[in-house]
């Protein structure tokens, strides 16, 4: 069954198409006809354009949305600081000067991240990984998060980069200024660079994880020789219909927040910032079913380079090296004759977060990697899989053997060297200090010399 049965029905309805040009009206008529910013737009709405491209960037890059709102978004008070005690996304340098960010070789194994039921979404982002600076476009970051409260007359946006969000653990009810989103455990929703939402949770307490792009936009992978349908098909991204909030005659106060240099900033406005009447353009929130992956793999032999698996990338000025690479590891298929099923043991000049929504992963059978827990294989830092997952696949019957059923992995690859946040590292007190020992270091010689053995050659 390709698409995923969810135990929580989806009751909103979606715009289908990856990149397309949409429109959308809560209110008939509310869209000017034939141009973006008449004298006086329908219904006395304010005309407000939101870009996720520079004004020149080439027309196939370009991406834009022109909302029509009760009230413009600059509608507001100003930003105020938020006390860093209160939040868990900041990289500001410590005042010895040393940055937070630890770079270092190991490969690092997280176990389960706690659920925390008192937080609400903003309080509950924790910063783990990060390469680059918002500040200048470039890099990722990489984010856990973990809340059971509402957030309240709130919305928050990220001027640093877009949001692509993982589930693992409950449901997320996004209301985003262009309509509402759910979003379940095996479905990713991605909330662009500058996008408000709030974040209710009626299944109770989520977790889950975040890649933050803090450079371009996530694309399709090109296809190359597959053609023009697999993996992930545009059909299958669905964005939000326009929904809004009239508060007219009971105007509620709220407050906006502002992630800024991964800094959090409250400013107070009078009147909801869900007033969105109509819309129309390429750059909005969507989700996207993981179980509507078109998986494809090898039907001959050899074990493929994870790349056939890519959702979505983030690519770099370079074409091919990914900033971020969204890439999953669905139940499939496996049936590659003489060929040693998992990955192969490697060093890759891409860094390589991992995590697990669901089940088991084939390359790590010795019980460390869980739903809700991640590695961090950095630049150049060799693994493969575990000595048991080695013994069991080099020995197993290769017969057609159908893998991973409920299970779902996913990596986040990189061309950045990723450093780990002070909370990843220590105050989250997960890292598994024995990740190496158990995992490789019980891994057996069997290499017979045969210039030892008198055995002969060829
Ligand atoms: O290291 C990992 O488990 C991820 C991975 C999977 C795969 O099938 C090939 C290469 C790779 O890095
Ligand atoms: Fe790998």
């Amino acid at each position: 069954m390709p698409i995923t049965q969810f135990s929580i029905p989806d009751p909103y309805s979606y715009l289908n198409g990856f990149n397309s040009y949409h429109e959308s009206e809560a209110v008939k008529g509310a869209l000017p006809t034939a141009q973006n910013s008449p004298q006086k737009p329908p219904y006395g709405l304010y005309a407000e354009k939101l870009s996720g491209t520079a004004f020149t960037a080439p027309r196939h890059e370009n991406k834009q949305t022109w909302l029509y709102r009760i009230l413009p978004s600059a509608a507001h008070a100003n930003y105020q600081a938020l006390s860093e005690d209160t939040y868990h996304t900041s990289l500001n340098f410590k005042s010895d000067g040393q940055n937070k960010l630890h770079y270092i070789p190991n490969q690092l194994r997280w176990n389960p991240f706690d659920l925390d039921e008192k937080v609400d979404w903003v309080h509950g982002l924790h910063l783990v990984a990060a390469a680059g600076n918002p500040t200048t476009k470039s890099g990722l970051g990489i984010l856990l998060y973990a809340a059971g409260k509402d957030m309240g007359n709130e919305a928050i946006y990220s001027a640093d980069g877009d949001f692509l969000i993982v589930p693992q653990h409950g449901v997320l009810d996004i209301q985003t200024e262009f309509g509402k989103i759910i979003v379940r455990p095996n479905e990713i929703c991605v909330i662009p660079r500058g996008v408000k939402y709030r974040v209710k949770l009626p299944s109770g307490p989520v977790r889950g994880y975040i890649c933050e792009l803090y450079q371009g936009h996530f694309e399709l992978p090109e296809l190359g020789p597959i053609g023009s349908n697999g993996l992930a098909n545009s059909r299958d991204f669905q964005a939000p219909v326009a929904a809004f909030d009239d508060d007219e005659g009971n105007p509620t106060d709220y407050t906006v927040i502002s992630k800024f240099n991964n800094n959090l900033f409250s400013a107070k406005l009078n009147h909801t910032p869900f007033d969105v009447v109509a819309w129309h353009g390429n750059y909005y929130p969507f989700k996207y079913d993981l179980g509507r992956f078109n998986t494809i793999g090898s039907i001959s032999y050899d074990h493929p380079d994870p790349s056939i698996f890519t959702v979505l990338t983030g690519q770099s000025d370079h074409p091919g090296t990914a900033i971020a690479d969204f890439v999953i590891f669905p139940p499939r298929w496996l049936v590659a004759e003489n060929t040693f099923r998992p990955p192969w043991y490697h060093r890759n000049v891409m860094s390589e977060f991992m995590g697990l929504i669901a089940g088991d992963y084939d390359a790590k059978i010795g019980g460390g990697f869980r739903p809700a827990g991640a590695s961090l294989h950095n630049i150049m830092s060799a693994h493969g899989p575990d000595a048991n997952a080695h013994e069991k696949a080099s020995s197993v019957d290769l017969r057609p053997q159908k893998m991973g059923e409920g299970s779902m992995a996913f990596m986040f690859e990189s061309t950045f060297m990723v450093g780990v946040s002070e909370w990843g590292l220590k105050s989250c007190e997960k890292v598994q200090e024995d990740y190496n020992a158990e995992s490789w270091e019980p891994l057996k010689r069997h290499f017979v010399n045969p210039e030892k053995k008198g055995i002969p050659s060829g």
